[in-house]
């Protein structure tokens, strides 16, 4: 099966300028990287503050270029140096950022947030643009009569399924979840997972998810990508990595990290593997 998205040995630098006394130099974020994620599953990838997380994030996303490398979505390579990409391949990989206050433009009711995309992107009547962001609100747990209301007047984790919803308005192949319930109290954060696990389900849907909780990558992952230094360092199933960490890093990170209360997804997962 062709996965949903391939990239191979993708590399990104940035140029650090030089000052008066000082000479530049450049980072090396993302050192040559490779994994693929396929339909309805979901990749993890895990790693401490400044390893290359969201600077991948941002390339699989098509928000930044990639210095060097390939990317493949359903197979149809992408221009990773972004001098010839279409609207097109961008809307087919959406992003949700750990805090949706900051994505959510407070001057724009809810409903306006969920049309802006279909607005900017298609040709769709406006009464098939509402009906569509109506049907998505529900999707996403909340209810008709926010469709009016403004950011500010939810809670983080309802603003979190706004972004969810919004994210899902252009049917999009892949979503990247960057930190997307490390902004919540432990009992919303269970909430939003199983929202993405009940949505994965629904739609097939295909999930890069960067974090750097491991309880919580334990639960949702099918298979995990441990980055050190711009390097993906272990890469495997969940049941590989988590059970038979190889690499000095990956056995440190697991050690140090405190066991979040993940309860009800543990219920929810076991309750999806018994039926
Ligand atoms: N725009 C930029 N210009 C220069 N250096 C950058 C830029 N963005 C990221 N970096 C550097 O690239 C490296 C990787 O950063 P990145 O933000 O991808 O890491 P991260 O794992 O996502 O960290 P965090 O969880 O703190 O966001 C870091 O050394 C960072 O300082």
């Amino acid at each position: 099966m062709t996965p949903v998205l391939e990239a191979r040995n993708l590399k990104r630098d940035y140029q650090i300028p030089g000052g008066l006394f000082k000479k530049g130099r450049t980072v090396h974020a993302v050192k040559g990287v490779s994994f693929s994620v396929e339909q309805g599953k979901t990749l993890a990838i895990v790693g401490e503050s400044g390893c290359g997380k969201s600077t991948l994030a941002r390339i699989v996303t098509m928000i930044d270029p990639a210095t060097s490398g390939d990317m493949l979505i359903d197979g149809q390579k992408i221009d990773i140096a972004h001098e010839v990409l279409t609207s097109d391949m961008r809307r087919k990989v959406q992003i949700v950022f750990q805090n949706p206050y900051g994505t959510l433009n407070p001057r724009k009711k809810i409903g306006d947030i969920l049309n802006e995309p279909l607005v900017i992107n298609t040709d769709m009547k406006a009464a098939d643009r509402k009906d569509k962001a109506m049907a998505m609100l529900k999707k996403v747990g909340l209810e008709e009569k926010h469709y009016g209301r403004y950011p500010h007047m939810f809670s983080g984790g309802q603003r979190q399924r706004v972004a969810i919803a919004r994210a899902l308005m252009l049917n999009p192949r892949l979503l990247v979840l960057d930190e997307p319930v490390s902004a919540l109290d432990l009992s919303v954060q269970a909430q939003v997972l199983n929202l993405l696990a009940d949505l994965q389900d629904e739609f097939q849907l295909t999930y890069v998810f960067i974090s750097h909780d491991l309880s919580v990558v334990r639960y949702i992952a099918d298979d995990v990508m441990v980055m050190y230094y711009g390097e993906a360092v272990e890469y495997g199933s969940r049941e590989e990595v988590f059970a038979d960490p190889k690499h000095s890093y990956t056995k440190t990170l697991f050690a140090a990290t405190p066991r979040a209360d993940v309860e009800s997804i543990k219920a929810r997962l076991a309750r999806k593997n018994a039926a």
